[in-house]
């Protein structure tokens, strides 16, 4: 097969950048849980899930930064779920939306690779971020790295995370480190010019042309962080990348809270689902739910 092999796009990092200024920093997930499918008046089926996507998409690809859809949701419905979701992301792409596929995934280096093919631009489902996990260590992560270096993409790699039990193992020491210090780290280092690990690098002068370019708050590569953390406990000065912000709204976390978390100079790309997708289906309602939150996040 002949594949391509380099990216004719921008960087992820630059064209994350360019959509929160045009658009506002607020990211949407598309979480299609049985409950809401209920709330919508909709079946908890394959056709449920199609009008439930259509409509999110329809309201909002053309209106947020970036649209997060949960992979869990359409994989409960097999393989005609994932059809769905496969036809949603081209149209939120086309309507202007970055699409982060919310599919945790971390495995050795080649499967990670296979995982990584969601960066591709050969790939059924092309999206322009995957969130990721490092449980097998950070360094198998690196082959995704590679990929998404290769077809601009953009990879979020969890490390302290929203949920309440989420400490027992993020902050367990390696050496004099927690867990989630060594795992924001890793990334920042995946976002300097000089990172080499993993496999292909296709240009590593070109890379460093494009990260002196677009500058060095703008990395491809983030972290998860919770909104709900009572305090940070990570220092992401060594980032150089965005973090991905859950936790608002249903999970507790406010605006505020994320002022307090992470202040004013770090790229934040806080992420909210039920609290938005509660006011549907009503497209017009959905837009007002993302922009009370828009107007919030940018006072
Ligand atoms: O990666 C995520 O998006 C994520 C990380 C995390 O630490 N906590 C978290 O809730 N999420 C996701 O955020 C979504 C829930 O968002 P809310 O409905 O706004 O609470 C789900 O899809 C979760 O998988």
């Amino acid at each position: 097969m002949n594949r391509p092999t380099h990216a004719e796009v921008d960087p992820f990092g630059a064209r994350l950048a360019a959509a929160v200024a045009a658009r506002g920093p607020l990211c949407v997930g598309i979480d299609p849980h049985r409950p809401l499918l209920l709330d919508w008046g909709l079946g908890d089926d394959v056709d449920g899930l199609r009008r439930f996507t259509d409509a999110v998409v329809d309201a909002l690809a053309g209106h947020v930064a970036v649209l997060k859809p949960q992979l869990a949701f359409y994989e409960r419905h097999g393989a005609r779920g994932v059809a769905v979701l496969e036809e949603a992301v081209a149209r939120a792409r086309a309507a202007g939306a970055l699409v982060l596929l919310d599919a945790k995934r971390g495995d050795i280096g080649s499967t990670m690779d296979a995982y990584a093919e969601y960066l591709r631009s050969d790939h059924p489902m092309q999206v322009d971020a995957l969130t990721v996990s490092p449980y097998l260590g950070p360094e198998s992560l690196a082959p995704a790295v590679g990929t998404a270096r290769s077809f601009g993409g953009g990879l979020f790699v969890l490390a302290r995370t929203s949920n309440p039990d989420a400490a027992t193992f993020q902050h367990a020491l390696v050496g004099e480190r927690s867990v989630a210090q060594t795992v924001v780290d890793t990334v920042g280092r995946w976002n300097t010019p000089d990172w080499l690990g993993g496999d292909p690098v296709p240009d590593p002068a070109a890379f460093a042309d494009e990260q002196r370019r677009f500058g060095a708050s703008t990395g491809s590569f983030g972290v998860v962080v919770g909104a709900t953390l009572p305090e940070l406990d990570v220092d992401l000065t060594g980032l150089r990348g965005p973090v991905l912000a859950p936790g608002l709204g249903a999970q507790g976390g406010t605006v505020a809270d994320l002022r307090r978390l992470f202040g004013t100079d770090q790229a934040v790309v806080p992420t909210v689902s039920r609290d938005v997708l509660a006011a549907g289906p009503d497209a017009a309602a959905l837009r007002a739910a993302a922009d009370r939150w828009t107007a919030e996040l940018t006072a």
